[in-house]
């Protein structure tokens, strides 16, 4: 997983990764419909729980806040809290589709608040496109949060609608498509002058869109230098010049300029720099071809840029190319800003978010693209280490140093600026304890996807014939991670697929039959040669590989045929992997067993053997510590491994626990090279306070690896953890075989199908 010393190239011809509308609409329905829920930070089990948290324990807060309304950051959600607010108007560049269309976007901002910056927030979608009455809805709804964010609100309502909320209310009210877009706009924008050694004073700039977005990036970067005299402002009507009379507005007007070009065409030939903030295909490849050399093209129009990167690429070779989207390479989108900004503005109780502080978030977001990407960032990076150049002029979002850099920049300037209510005396500390925020899950498993897009495999789907798994198939595919092979009955497949409306005819799908394959004969050949002497005639094995789409799929990888295998959708785990074990053995040195990785709250933990040794010998205890360390290691995390019991070193004692005091002790002679301790019980593992009661414990931290004693508890407490717990579970992931294998849980999903083969297939590639 080592990162190459690389920075991505695609030139627009990089495979990216597509959805289809169908995985989007399941992604949205599956489960709980939406994005979002609310889950509860106190306990509320008891009837004590119950005074504490509601009648009569809550009066004493109420009464606090009541005498001094700061208290409400200190007992309440508020300081943590932001609300997303849009009436639809100007949903991406979808246009207005009114407030109800507007909530997935809304939901989604929301996520994304929690997800980048441990923000909570809410949607709220408000059905008017009146401007007074929008701002009597908005504006009576400060007590509830710590900030506002409004989203997908048109030009020039949007202007209005900002700055009477701004004077109205006391905490920060922003318009994400306004100042997110400027701030990372202008970022991306000082580095791209930079790489192209253009000056900021000289540089000719055309902005497409004389909206919301449009009008607050070139604001922003006037008031950061740039020439007003340089910058020319289109909309549907075309040039925005002094004198022009249709289609105005003041705040149009406040950037007209004297120029006799009239259209965009025209505006574009010899500028230096283009910003699209309009609709899908505003661009044309013409257009594109009269602008300067190395001409910097930013086209953030979402879902579909106004040009887009493989277009500009096949005209011109020099030039810096940035989108809206997450799947081209310079993603210029204000999900690199708006968590970030309110995560600094909320920690100092800011009053409002202000121009320093937006100046703030864009030096500092330029800057971390200038620096060195460290080991354990780059797998945020795809596994690629990116180099600052015209590939690379913007962080990623899923870069986990934005975290700390950004809101530690803003709540500096906040506190500096005089909007913060409350100062932070050691930024460096608070840097420090936004980092601890990050969760390196998300970043790994994105990694895996990247890696196996870079180095493409051949994954046989040896239930090929379920609807759930060709599904799966066409999205891994889809994305880019290789080819899929189907395994089955032909004309099953085709009628199912037709049936289901999935269409398989197309590069990357093939179908194998078991009955008609011309391999069925080395097969046999090689799976009689490993069973003849455990009890099976030929005949036995001709049965197996004709019939038992696991025994051929697993053939088929043995021998080379496929780089990896994913079943389990019809058969339970332990079937699926004694079938598998016969075609394949454990990589020499190493123990077949099944990890599971639990995600809970932000906090990853490993939790192992989850899958295969029934009642585990002291023996086999210490090997699975050692796999799954292994497994640890090759995910980004430095294991510590807790060798979990009932009891906690020695007490109470019981022959149960003996075993695993004596696995402890085996890994004491091997003179393992990470660190594990044990007996203990999972509290002591997994709670700092607790494990402090053993100050002679060997583990530097909580525990991130678990133990488990014997599979029925591994399995009891991780689908508990599952069901009660709200934690997501990974896995089992089959770990120790010589050739990838993944199983799935029984009747899985095609989101978790493709997840395994994804995983198959980056274990395949190591
Ligand atoms: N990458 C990112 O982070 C972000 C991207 N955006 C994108 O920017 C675009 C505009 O959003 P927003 O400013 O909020 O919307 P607004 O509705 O406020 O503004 C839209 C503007 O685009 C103009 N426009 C529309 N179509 C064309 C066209 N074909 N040629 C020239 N001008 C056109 C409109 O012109 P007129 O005034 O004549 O009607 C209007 O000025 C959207 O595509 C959105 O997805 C927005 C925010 C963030
Ligand atoms: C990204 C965004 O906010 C938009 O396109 O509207
Ligand atoms: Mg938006």
């Amino acid at each position: 997983m080592a990162p190459k010393e690389n920075h991505p190239k695609n030139g627009g011809k990089r495979s990216r990764p597509s959805v289809t509308e169908k995985e989007a609409l399941d992604f949205h329905s599956e489960g709980r419909p939406g994005k979002l829920e609310i889950v509860p930070t106190k306990p509320m089990a008891t009837q004590r729980d119950l005074s504490l948290a509601y009648s009569p324990g809550v009066a004493v807060p109420v009464k606090a806040i009541a005498a001094d309304p700061a208290a409400a950051y200190d007992y309440t959600t508020r300081g943590n809290m932001v609300a997303v607010i849009s009436n639809g108007t100007a949903i991406l560049g979808l246009g207005n589709l009114g407030a109800l269309a507007s909530k997935p976007v809304m939901e989604g901002k929301s996520v994304l608040f929690k997800r980048f910056a441990d923000v909570d927030s809410i949607d709220l979608e408000v059905d008017t496109e009146n401007v007074d009455e929008f701002i009597n809805c908005v504006r009576y709804l400060g007590p509830s949060f710590g900030g506002i964010n409004l989203e997908d609100i048109k030009a020039p309502e949007c202007f209005i609608i900002e700055s009477r909320l701004r004077e109205l209310m006391d905490i920060p009210v922003f318009h994400d498509d306004q100042h997110g877009t400027a701030i990372i706009a202008a970022a991306g924008l000082i580095n791209a002058l930079e790489l192209t050694g253009r000056d900021l004073k000289t540089t000719k700039l055309v902005c497409n869109g004389a909206g919301a977005a449009a009008i607050a990036c070139i604001e922003l970067i006037k008031s950061m230098g740039f020439n007003p005299e340089n910058i020319i402002l289109c909309d549907t009507k075309g040039v925005i010049y002094q004198g022009r009379t249709e289609g105005m507005n003041q705040w149009k007007s406040a950037h007209a300029v004297k120029t006799d070009r009239r259209t965009l065409e025209e505006a574009m030939k010899g500028a230096d720099v283009v910003f699209g903030l309009s609709q899908k295909g505003a661009f044309t490849e013409e257009m594109i071809r009269s602008m300067a050399e190395r001409p910097i093209i930013f086209a953030m129009a979402n879902p579909d840029p106004e040009i887009t990167p493989e277009e500009v690429a096949r005209i011109r070779d020099d030039a810096i190319m940035a989108t809206g989207r997450s799947d081209y390479p310079n993603q210029v989108n204000n999900v690199l800003g708006f968590p970030y900004i309110f995560r600094g503005a909320l920690d100092v109780r800011a009053r409002q978010i202000n121009d320093a502080m937006k100046i703030a978030a864009a030096e500092a977001l330029a800057s971390l693209a200038r620096e060195d990407v460290p080991d354990d960032v780059a797998a945020a990076y795809q596994g690629i280490r990116p180099r600052f150049g015209p590939q690379y002029i913007i962080p990623v979002p899923f870069d986990p140093r934005l975290i700390s850099a950004i809101p530690v920049a803003v709540a500096k300037a906040a506190i500096e600026s005089g909007a913060a209510r409350r100062v932070i005396g050691d930024l460096d500390a608070y840097g420090r304890e936004l980092s601890a925020r990050r969760d390196p899950i998300a970043a790994t498993t994105q990694n895996i996807y990247a890696q196996v897009r870079r180095s493409p495999k051949r994954v046989v789907f040896a239930e090929a014939e379920e609807e759930q798994v060709m599904r799966a198939a066409v999205s891994f595919i889809n994305q880019g991670l290789g080819t899929a092979i189907l395994l089955g009955r032909d004309d099953v497949i085709r009628s199912t697929a037709e049936r289901a409306g999935i269409e398989l005819d197309r590069p990357g799908i093939e179908i194998v039959n078991a009955r008609i394959s011309n391999r069925v004969e080395a097969y046999i050949d090689y799976l009689y040669a490993r069973l003849q002497r455990e009890g099976y005639l030929q005949r036995d094995v001709q049965r197996l590989i004709h019939n038992d789409r696991n025994h051929f799929a697993a053939c088929m990888v043995a021998l080379g045929d496929a780089d990896a295998m994913v079943t389990g959708t019809t058969r339970n785990y332990a079937t699926a992997l004694s079938d598998i074990r016969r075609c394949i053995d454990p990589k020499p040195g190493h123990k077949v067993i099944g990890v599971s990785i639990v995600v809970s709250r932000g906090r990853t933990v490993f939790v192992a053997d989850t899958a295969v040794h029934d009642m585990p010998s002291a023996q086999d205890l210490a090997d699975v510590a050692c796999e799954a360390a292994r497994l640890a290691r090759r995910m980004g995390y430095e294991p510590r491994i807790a060798m979990l019991a009932y009891s906690t070193f020695g007490q109470p004692r019981g022959e149960r626990s003996e075993r695993v005091r004596e696995a402890v002790a085996i890994l004491d002679q091997r003179r393992v090279n990470f660190e594990y301790d044990g007996e203990m019980a999972a509290d002591v593992a997994l709670n700092a306070a607790r494990m402090e009661q053993y100050p002679f414990n060997r583990l530097s931290g909580t525990a991130n690896v678990l133990v488990m004693p014997a599979i029925h508890s591994a399995s009891i407490s991780t689908r508990m953890l599952e069901e009660l717990g709200g934690s997501t579970l990974i896995g089992p992931l089959l770990v120790g075989l010589d050739k990838s294998v993944q199983i799935t849980s029984m009747g899985a999903k095609d989101a978790d199908i493709v997840n395994m083969a994804a995983i198959a297939a980056y274990n395949a590639g190591s």
